[in-house]
């Protein structure tokens, strides 16, 4: 079998937060035998530890890869998020050391939606405020403030690819949807955008938030957001803890202005399950409270091991990058007769004419060439016919270049 510079035994993939087995299946299948599991995130310290001598990381939601542990990440040539988010990485600085990002941008969607649509029903039946009640030995029948969720409005803030499941769910109950976004969105079915966020909230009698965390969300319902909302209406929230103030709605809650909240995500959350969990939504009847999954379902979980597993395996194998979310996006054939060479640079004037210039010189072949860049960044790969020791000759005369960011050879 032909190989270049790099055994794909040395290659080691550190794995945190439990992500699914199938994704050790997924590197084991391929090829890949060093690979560190933890069913936790890591303290901050081991992390950097435990990352200095990574290839390939996968995390969950809850590890950050702030600009500080990437700089610990000498080896590192790829990030995989096994989830939807990426808020938890320092994408722009990943992609300035040329470190691709991915993640599985659709395979938890229908569970959070489906979980959503669930809360929503026993929001409206006030079944939280019940359960609590029997669990204590109470009892009282009463269908006073209980609602079917038929004709409701629903309204959708952020109609992404959450979004728009949660408002086909919910037109397949009789719901009326509604939808708030930044971005002008096709409606599904008979959904209708709100004029703005105000419209929305002011007209929906559930609230639920599907937006990402950026800047812009940041307390993106506060208490004037909530003072608009209908009297007893109610919030979901399963997109990012940061988008609310949960002080703010604790007070709407206690003031009875809102009649009920589920909320699946916190501003803070526990590092690991042993840890305690603190809010101030804690104790409230008409609050349902869910430790962050919304995508932790079976079917999810294991979709994600081998979606974002493969991607990572693509990259290290074979040198694409289709659908990274931090950097420029090369989808490659295979190379069976050729070696192929990568090198990531920073964008500047010249060094595309270098990496060239190493190959007129060395007078090899060049099978193929494909070059994508970003503001920040350029991707280019060359397939040449050569020697195995010969391309990783090749590669360290690339790795000199000044700019280059990383530079690999591949089997
Ligand atoms: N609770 C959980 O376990 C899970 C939570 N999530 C969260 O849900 C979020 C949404 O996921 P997807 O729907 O897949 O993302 P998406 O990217 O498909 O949709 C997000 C939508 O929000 C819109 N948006 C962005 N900023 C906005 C603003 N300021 N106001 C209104 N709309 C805005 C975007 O234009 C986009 O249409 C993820 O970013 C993640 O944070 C995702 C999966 C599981
Ligand atoms: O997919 C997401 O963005 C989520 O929030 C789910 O995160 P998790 O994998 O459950 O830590």
């Amino acid at each position: 079998m032909k190989r270049t510079s790099y055994p794909k035994e040395d290659i080691k993939v550190l794995l945190l937060e439990g992500v699914s087995r199938s994704a050790l299946d997924t590197f084991r299948q391929a090829g890949y035998s060093q690979i560190e599991f933890h069913e936790k995130s890591l303290p901050e310290d081991e992390l950097r530890e435990r990352i200095a001598d990574a290839h390939i990381v996968g995390i969950r939601s809850r590890t950050h890869l702030t600009a500080g542990v990437l700089a610990e990440a000498r080896r590192l040539i790829a990030v995989g998020c096994f989830c939807i988010g990426t808020n938890q990485v320092d994408t722009a600085e990943a992609e300035r050391l040329g470190v691709p990002v991915f993640n599985a941008p659709y395979s938890n969607t229908r569970s959070v939606a489906e979980l959503v649509i669930a809360e929503t029903i026993m929001l409206v039946r006030r079944i939280p405020e019940k359960n609590a009640e029997c669990h204590r030995g109470g009892w009282s029948k009463s269908a006073a403030g209980s609602f079917e969720v038929r004709d409701k409005v629903l309204g959708i803030v952020g109609y992404g690819h959450i979004g728009t499941q949660v408002g086909v769910l919910a037109e397949s109950l009789g719901m009326r949807v509604i939808f708030h976004d930044v971005e002008a969105k096709l409606s599904l079915g008979n959904a209708r955008p709100a004029a703005s966020l105000d419209d929305l909230l002011e007209r929906a009698d559930v609230v639920t938030l599907h937006v990402p965390e950026t800047p812009q969300t940041r307390n993106l319902i506060g208490a004037a957001e909530l003072a608009r909302m209908r009297p007893g209406s109610m919030l979901v929230n399963a997109s990012r803890g940061t988008v609310v103030d949960i002080d703010a709605l604790a007070a709407a809650l206690r003031s009875k202005h809102l009649a009920g909240a589920a909320i699946d995500v916190f501003p803070v959350e526990p590092k690991g399950n042993d840890d305690p969990f603190v809010s101030p939504l804690v104790g409230m009847d008409n609050v349902i409270l869910t430790p962050h999954v919304g995508g932790s379902t079976a079917e999810a979980q294991e979709n994600i091991g081998i979606e974002v597993a493969s991607k990572l395996v693509r990259y290290s194998d074979n040198g694409s990058t289709l659908s990274a979310v931090n950097f420029p996006e090369v989808s490659l054939p295979g190379h069976p007769t050729s070696r192929r060479l990568l090198h990531i640079h920073r964008n500047i004037p010249g060094v595309l004419s270098r990496v060239n210039e190493v190959f007129s010189r060395a007078a090899v072949n060049i099978d193929g060439q494909y070059l994508q860049t970003s503001s920040q960044v350029g991707y280019v790969v060359i397939d040449v016919s050569t020697t195995e020791e010969h391309a990783a000759a090749l590669r360290n005369e690339l790795a000199a270049i000044e700019g280059t960011l990383r530079a690999r050879a591949l089997y």
